[in-house]
């Protein structure tokens, strides 16, 4: 089942000892492209005919009508509407506090330069409905949109063939709860492409978010640019920090509890104690017997992207998730707070035994839509941020233009860009070079 990977003594890189390969979202490119090309040239008609390949229903249009949104509330399970509402309220509590409040700085008396945080006009935000169904992530893509002050948001989700070609009902649902109205029933990269290109009835936007699995994580990264993204935020991963205080089960518990996300989910336990690696994997066996959908967890586990790591101490612990860069690191260690403040990188850290990763999934008030594939080096999961442009706005007045006057012509002249310098000149009666 889940292998061991040992790497006690090694001074070697560990990226290169924990394989990723197999989720690597670059791996589905060419797949994608030819997807996204079709969309782009005939529109809807190309989306009809992609979700009829892939999703296997015909749909006659893309636009979920609002009554199905009405109908879908009303019809909610009360047990599972109280779940959201307590969902969006912990998330919107989180994500309020993420606002920014403009700042202007006076460089020199007569010089400011502002920065005004602009919402981008337009987004759409998917979410996934392939193997699973994920009303939680209309929560985490539409309430730090909402905070941000997004003024047009746009959700797409796959077409369920048992639902009559509409997302699935409780998706529609949390989209009435939070007053989303614009709803389209389109999944994977024609959807993200979709949104680059604009098609049919659905205006192009500015900005795609939301998780997906590896075709929409893939079909994001090649349409950066032509739409702005978040992060690629494609088949989930957990990794565990844990020494011998752990408790096995629930280690076990969480690692199953990410696998179930798809066969590509990577589950990482990384620790000193061999006596914790045996008992994980016997509890492992045990769990993975009896969870609803075992085929797919045990091919997440058994897969080459995830393992049990043996390392030499929690430093050389830490040291080896840092480089990794988890979607989500749970640290389940006896020191667990001091631990979890030492790491770098990672999408969110979850810490102490009270911290699972499905808490976050859906009510810790984060935002469980997470960087995946070693990209928490560089990116953030979703926050309010990334719906916001930092766009500095820079007015000075005539005598600090005038003092900074030199200074602009000598870096002009270094550059041999003398357009530059002869701008400021300009408005000081200099003259440009070479005019009479
Ligand atoms: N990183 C995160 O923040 C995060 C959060 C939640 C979920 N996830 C991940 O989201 C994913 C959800 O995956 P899912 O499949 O259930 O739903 P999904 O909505 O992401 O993907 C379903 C779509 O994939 C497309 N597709 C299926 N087979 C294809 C093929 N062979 N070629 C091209 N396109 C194809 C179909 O169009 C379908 O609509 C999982 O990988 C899960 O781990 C990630
Ligand atoms: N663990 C996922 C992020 O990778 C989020 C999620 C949604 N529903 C359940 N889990
Ligand atoms: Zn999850």
């Amino acid at each position: 089942m889940i292998s061991r990977i040992d790497l006690r003594g090694s001074a070697g890189d560990p990226r290169e000892l924990l394989p990723r390969a197999e989720t690597d979202v670059s791996a589905a490119l060419d797949q994608v492209r030819p997807i996204c090309e079709d969309v782009r040239e005939r529109g809807t008609e190309a989306l009809l005919e992609l979700t009829e390949r892939f999703d296997g229903v015909r749909l006659s249009g893309i636009r979920v009508p609002r009554a199905e949104l009405d109908s879908a509330l009303a019809a909610l399970d009360p047990a599972v509407r109280a779940a959201l509402e307590e969902s969006i309220e912990r998330a919107r509590r989180v994500h309020a506090d993420q606002r920014r409040a403009d700042t202007t700085t006076r460089v020199v008396p007569g010089g400011t330069v502002t920065e005004r945080w602009v919402p981008v006009d337009r987004v759409g935000l998917y979410v996934p409905g392939g193997r699973a169904a994920y009303p939680s992530s209309v929560v985490m893509n539409v309430v730090p949109a909402q905070e941000a002050g997004v003024a047009s948001l746009a959700v797409t989700s796959p077409p369920q063939a048992e639902f009559g070609g509409l997302p699935h009902p409780t998706i529609l649902a949390a989209c009435a709860l939070l007053g989303v109205d614009e709803v389209y029933a389109v999944g994977g990269a024609q959807a993200v492409a979709m949104f680059a290109y604009g098609a049919g009835r659905c205006e192009r936007a500015d900005m795609v978010t939301g998780p997906g699995n590896i075709w929409v994580a893939s079909a994001k990264r090649l349409l950066k640019g032509v739409i702005g993204i978040d992060a690629e935020a494609g088949p989930t991963e957990i990794a565990v920090l844990a020494d011998e205080t752990a408790d096995p089960a629930y280690v076990a518990a969480d690692l199953v509890s990410q696998a179930e996300h798809d066969v590509l989910a990577a589950s990482v336990l990384v620790t000193p104690s061999t006596e914790l690696a045996g008992k994980v994997e016997a509890e492992l066996s045990a769990r993975v017997a009896a969870t609803r959908h075992r085929d797919r967890v045990a091919d997440a586990l058994g897969g080459r992207q995830s393992g049990i790591v043996l390392v030499d101490d929690l430093d050389h612990g830490l040291a080896v998730v840092d480089a990794y860069a988890a979607e989500h690191l749970e640290i389940l260690t006896a020191d667990a707070s001091a631990r979890a403040a030492a790491v770098r990188n990672a999408g969110a850290v979850f810490v102490g035994p009270y911290s699972p990763v499905s808490l976050g999934d859906y009510c810790a008030g984060s935002n469980h839509v997470l960087p995946t594939g070693g990209s928490a080096v560089h990116t953030a999961g979703l926050s309010v941020q990334t719906f916001l442009r930092g766009v500095h706005v820079v007015e000075y007045d005539r005598d600090a233009l005038a003092a900074v006057a030199p200074h602009v012509a000598a870096l002009a002249e270094a550059e041999d860009l003398p357009a530059h310098g002869e701008a400021v000149a300009a408005r000081f009666g200099g003259g440009q070079e070479g005019a009479q």
